[in-house]
């Protein structure tokens, strides 16, 4: 059976780090950030273990960490190394579930000629894909899931992060086919307890089980 499941998004910053430290402490799972692109603030693995309250155990290590917050491909030329593509193989999680965030949206190009959805699709796992609930969140969430029908990546559904905004919700799942998984409010503060709390509101546990 399959426990790994990857979180991306219909852009950077849409809350994918957020959403998986809220799926991580939800199921118990382990964490992974295969490529960091900026180290100068909190990274993803460190937001998710204090957001997420994992213990460090559960956070696989970085393939790659590099320095600048850009597109991968570009901090990984600004730090003079190039992502050896083939080097993203899938960690074993052992008995806990393993969530896998990408960087950025699907198209994020880890170098010139590889970009993170190929990754995807070479793994053939199922896909959560966190997108905003604001204006404009129509056009790249139908953009994401259509890039990912094409390589035949399954989409397990969409996790929207935002204000509540029904019509657009339900445009996006109707008009793309695709499951309404829940929606995670903007919290402020955003805290662990918090997070934790309002996950267990917006999400269930079995939607990303048994996979
Ligand atoms: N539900 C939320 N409530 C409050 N703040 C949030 C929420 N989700 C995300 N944020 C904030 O929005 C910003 C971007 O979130 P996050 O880092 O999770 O995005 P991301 O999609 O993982 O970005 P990246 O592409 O860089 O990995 C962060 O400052 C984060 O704290
Ligand atoms: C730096 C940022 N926080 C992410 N790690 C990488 C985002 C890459 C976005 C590339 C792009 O779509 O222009
Ligand atoms: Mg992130």
């Amino acid at each position: 059976m399959n426990k790994r499941i990857v979180v991306t998004g219909t852009d950077t910053g849409v809350g994918k780090t957020v959403f998986s430290a809220g799926l991580a402490g939800l199921l118990g799972a382990n964490y992974w950030k295969p490529v960091q692109a900026g180290l100068e603030q909190e990274t993803d693995s460190e937001c998710v273990r204090r957001l997420g309250g994992l213990s460090s155990d559960r956070i696989v290590p970085e393939l790659y960490r590099l320095r600048t917050p850009a597109s991968p491909h570009y901090s990984a030329e600004i730090d003079g190394i190039r992502v050896d593509t083939e080097t993203l193989r899938l960690p074993d999680s052992g008995e806990r579930q393993l969530v896998i965030e990408g960087a950025g949206g699907l198209m994020v190009p880890l170098t010139a000629r590889t970009l993170y959805i190929d990754i995807f699709e070479r793994w053939q796992l199922p896909v959560v894909l966190c997108a905003r609930t604001g204006l404009g969140t129509i056009n790249h969430s139908l953009l994401s899931i259509e890039a990912l029908r094409k390589r035949q990546i399954r989409i397990l559904g969409i996790a929207f992060i935002g204000e509540r905004n029904a019509e657009t919700e339900s445009a996006i799942c109707e008009m793309g086919r695709v499951r309404w998984l829940g929606r995670l409010p903007w919290l402020v503060p955003l805290t662990d307890e918090r997070l934790q709390a309002a996950f267990k509101d917006s999400f269930v546990s079995s939607d990303f089980l048994n996979l």
